[in-house]
């Protein structure tokens, strides 16, 4: 059973709904916005994957229908064998989240945001664990000191470590390091492929395509909501030629000639 299986997954955004103003001037009801067109493919267990595409690609959509945060129109996602929406506790507990924006409780402290986290998942007691990824993330020194009080790239570092603190299984980053600087992208990529290395999946979503040619061994492009590219990086790159992913991803992206280059 593959750590991620998404089924022909479309995602139709509904329409704004008519204004009253709308209404009088006969203004139609504008369609709704299909961000996802019948995405399938899978992730191993283990794998590093990478989830590119330019923005408004759908890489968002994608991870908050497996986050169950988005509802798919059509299709269906699993995470870890637990269907996203008939078993939800399941896949989500197997599933650690950091999202893009930086969303945060401004009352509490580092420690205090992470155990309320564990909370969320039944966990007492995970203080030796919190400490681990503390320690790894270079911010035991502001385990203590509130939110509020933290640098952005400090936060980001934080909701890495809130996706951890259940030990998921399956690790999804939506682009971890806008923003930060070398000191935590080195920081986080030693800690997240070490991760790896010790059996944990990785789905990243990035603009930085030097990270995803390093890191990531397979890869999925989106253009529009739809899968345009899917093949282990070597394989893309030996393809669609070019110098490098950046490259390869943007001869993908403005030339239809290689547009569907899946294995
Ligand atoms: N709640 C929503 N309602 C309507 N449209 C939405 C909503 N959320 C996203 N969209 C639209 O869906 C499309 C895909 O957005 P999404 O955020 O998934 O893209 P993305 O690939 O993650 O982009 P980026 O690289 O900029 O983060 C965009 O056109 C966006 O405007």
């Amino acid at each position: 059973m593959p750590a991620l299986i998404l089924d022909n997954v479309s995602k139709v955004y509904a329409p704004r709904r008519r204004s009253w103003k709308d209404r009088l001037t006969s203004t139609p009801q504008q369609q709704g916005f299909r961000a996802l067109d019948s995405v399938t493919f899978t992730v191993e267990h283990g794998e590093f994957f990478g989830l590119l595409g330019p923005n408004g690609a759908g890489k968002t959509t994608l991870i908050s229908v497996l986050a169950g945060l988005a509802s798919a129109t059509t299709g269906s996602a699993s995470v870890c064998g637990h269907d996203v929406v008939t078993d939800f506790r399941q896949s989500r507990r197997s599933l650690g989240v950091v999202p893009q924006e930086i969303v945060y409780d401004p009352f509490f402290t580092v420690r205090e945001t992470l155990r309320i986290q564990s909370g969320y998942f039944g966990l007492r007691n995970n203080d030796d664990w919190i400490d681990e990824i503390l320690s790894n993330l270079g911010l035991l020194d502001k385990a203590e000191v509130n939110m509020r009080a933290l640098s952005g790239g400090m936060k980001r570092r934080v909701l890495v470590a809130q996706a951890l603190v259940h030990r998921p299984p399956v690790i999804i980053l939506d682009e971890p390091t806008a923003g930060v600087d070398v000191d935590l992208r080195r920081t986080l990529w030693e800690f997240i492929a070490r991760l790896n290395k010790e059996g944990h999946t990785i789905l990243l979503t990035t603009h930085y395509l030097e990270e995803a040619e390093a890191l990531c061994g397979r890869i999925a492009m989106l253009k529009a909501g739809r899968v345009v590219a899917l093949d282990t990086t070597a394989a893309l790159l030996a393809r669609v030629g070019g110098s490098d992913l950046e490259d390869a991803f943007v001869r993908i992206m403005h030339d239809d000639e290689f547009l569907g280059v899946t294995a």
